[in-house]
């Protein structure tokens, strides 16, 4: 993990450049610390001044009721600005947190997929970033706070008694020196204190994950133990953090307490000594000793509110490490069978956005009409695909590899353009290895891929991605209902097209898929295996019946039927075949029938 101890400094700054309004913020938090020191003395002043008056100038009760009456308005105006900074603090944290949740979302969407735990990257997008509350709402106002407050009180002090204003000069800098010696300790509590919270939350997910599995060998009630141990760390590391932030909390009072004790002892010594007389002398004694306090005070609070912040920038910092890393391939967008299904939707409304951004006038089926008349009735609002016909797709000498496995076998294979094509090679062979390479999920360590006589390499891969259906071997179920995970094939975006409800009813009906309304759970609980391939395959038929891609990608898309529905389903996809570039994964001799050629290698 990197440190925050690293650099503290770059971190808040990067903190604001991401924070939209942070500047603002900050200004708005200056000009409220100037409104509040110009009360802090006001309020100072007419206290003194009525205790002075009341008892060294012998004033009337009824002479005092002005004073009192500004005292009061002056204590309400500084209640006013406390909760007025409060509720602006409150709405720049929730721009900040909600920016830089966006902003890392975002970039995990760019990385490549199973880098991180899903716990993990949970905790740290939602409790990580929820902790910067502490930072910008609590610290970063007491900080500005800490600037403009004891500034303005010592200048009034100094015109009204130097000497006291002479000892806080001396003593004020102890306290962030304190601080920043505790702050140093702390920091590394806090950042272990955030280890203990990841580990726990990538724990608490990977259990609840293997749950099923550890019911299954009669394991759950072990696991007993071993959350028992997380969350004791976890506790411990709570308590030495509280513990730390409490002695802290006390030294700095300790010292602000001492400094201040200082100044009273010089101020009593002089009226004592009768170097303050009368009402005038009894005034600015009152005065000084009640400004005293509040010069520590913004201090004393930055640094409590410093623990409180540090849980949150430990996790910022986690959040930055995520924002530098560099994506692999820019343009590779996350592999949907190697991510979560809600990974999977994204990426599917990634793609929609990217549809609509390029929408037309027209639907596509009326503009390409390779359906004809059986054309599922399309949003306007969806894009030609930017292949505009069926390409020829050549692999020439391209190797595969995984790492740690030995490198696939070399393959040199043209699949011809307009034409449906079995591959047949046997299983381990690299057949969906290949389809993967198709929509860029795969890069060959040595040859090449080619789109008629473009190299994928050289094509904008989002635009080859608009151009292909595929159907993969496992597709991918989100919890909801069999509609919804149909609708992923175009979802809705903003501004984007919706598949309709009938577009959605004739796919599902097409691939004999289970009713609409039937639920389903991501792991694919509740359907069986077959059910679940055709809740794909529906997909894969809405897909294409809205966006007409000119290459279609079926993995195995009959492996889990019996003979019947594999015809049927077979049937059902028997129209959309013609003029485009079919590339279908089977042994099965009723969809080798279908196919216009067959290759083994
Ligand atoms: N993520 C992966 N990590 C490591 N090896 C992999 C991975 N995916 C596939 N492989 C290996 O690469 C080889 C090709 O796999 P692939 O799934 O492409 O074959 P296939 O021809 O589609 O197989 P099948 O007909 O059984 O689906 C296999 O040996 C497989 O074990």
């Amino acid at each position: 993990m990197t440190t925050l101890a690293s650099k503290p400094a770059n971190l808040d700054r990067r903190l604001l450049h991401r924070a939209r309004g942070a500047t603002l913020f900050i200004g708005v938090c200056a000009a409220l610390g100037i409104a509040r020191t110009a009360c802090v003395v006001a309020g100072a002043w007419l206290t003194a001044s009525l205790i002075a008056g009341a008892f060294a100038g012998g004033q009337s009760n009824g002479s005092l009721g002005p004073q009192l009456v500004a005292l009061g308005a002056v204590l309400a105006v500084r209640a006013l600005l406390a909760s007025v900074q409060e509720a602006a603090a409150h709405r720049a944290s929730a721009g900040v947190k909600s920016g830089l949740r966006r902003q890392a979302l975002q970039q995990l969407m760019r990385l490549p997929s199973g880098k991180r735990h899903t716990g993990e990257t949970a905790a740290l997008l939602v409790r990580g970033i929820d902790a910067l509350d502490g930072y910008f709402a609590r610290y970063l106002p007491q900080l500005v706070l800490a600037v403009v407050v004891p500034v303005g009180v010592l200048a009034v002090m100094l015109a009204a008694y130097p000497p006291a204003a002479l000892i806080v000069l001396v003593t004020l800098p102890l306290i962030p020196l304190f601080g920043v010696l505790i702050g140093l300790y702390t920091r590394t509590r806090a950042e272990r204190q955030w280890e203990s919270t990841s580990r726990l939350a990538h724990h608490f997910a990977d259990l609840v994950a293997g749950l099923p599995t550890l019911k299954a060998f009669g394991r759950a009630g072990k696991q007993v133990e071993a959350i028992e141990v997380t969350t004791g760390a976890y506790r411990r590391r709570s308590m030495a953090l509280l513990r730390v932030a409490f002695c802290s909390a006390l030294v700095l009072e300790l010292a602000a307490s001492l400094s201040v004790a200082v100044v009273a002892v010089t101020v009593g010594v002089d009226l004592v000594d009768g170097g303050m007389t009368g009402e005038a002398g009894l005034r600015t004694a009152l005065l000084v000793l009640i400004l005293a306090p509040e010069a520590y005070l913004p201090l004393r609070n930055a640094g409590a509110h410093y623990h409180a912040s540090a849980e949150g920038l430990a996790a910022a910092e986690q959040v930055f490490a995520i924002l530098a890393e560099a994506p692999e391939d820019a343009e590779a967008e996350p592999e949907p069978t190697a991510q979560g299904a809600g990974g999977f939707a994204q990426w599917l409304g990634k793609r929609s956005a990217a549809l609509a951004g390029k929408a037309g006038a027209a639907g596509v089926a009326q503009r390409h009409g390779r359906h004809g008349p059986t054309a599922l009735t399309t949003s306007p609002a969806l894009s030609h695909p930017p292949l505009d016909r069926a390409p020829a797709i050549m692999f020439r000498r391209t190797v595969f590899a995984y790492p740690g496995r030995q490198p696939l076998p070399e393959l040199s294979l043209t699949i011809p353009a307009g034409q449906t094509t079995v591959l047949t090679a046997r299983s381990g062979a690299g057949k969906s290895t290949l389809m993967a390479a198709l929509v860029g999920f795969r890069q060959p360590v040595s040859g090449s891929i080619a789109f008629d006589d473009t190299e994928l390499s050289g094509l904008d891969l989002a635009a080859v991605r608009r151009s292909i259906a595929w159907l993969p071997q496992r597709p991918v179920l989100i919890d909801g209902t069999v509609a919804e995970n149909v609708r992923l094939a175009v979802p809705d975006s903003r501004g984007g097209a919706r598949a309709s409800d009938p577009a959605v009813a004739k796919a599902i009906a097409a691939a004999h898929a289970p009713a609409a309304n039937r639920t389903v759970a991501a792991d694919g609980s509740g359907l069986s295996a077959g059910e679940a391939a055709r809740v794909g395959l529906a997909r894969f038929l809405l897909r294409v019946d809205l966006l007409d891609p000119p290459v279609l990608l079926l993995d195995e898309p009959t492996a889990h039927l019996d003979g019947d529905t594999e015809q049927a389903v077979l049937d059902s996809f028997a129209p959309y075949l013609a003029q485009r570039t079919v590339l279908i994964a089977s042994h099965r001799s009723a969809v080798r029938a279908i196919a216009d050629r067959e290759v083994d290698w």
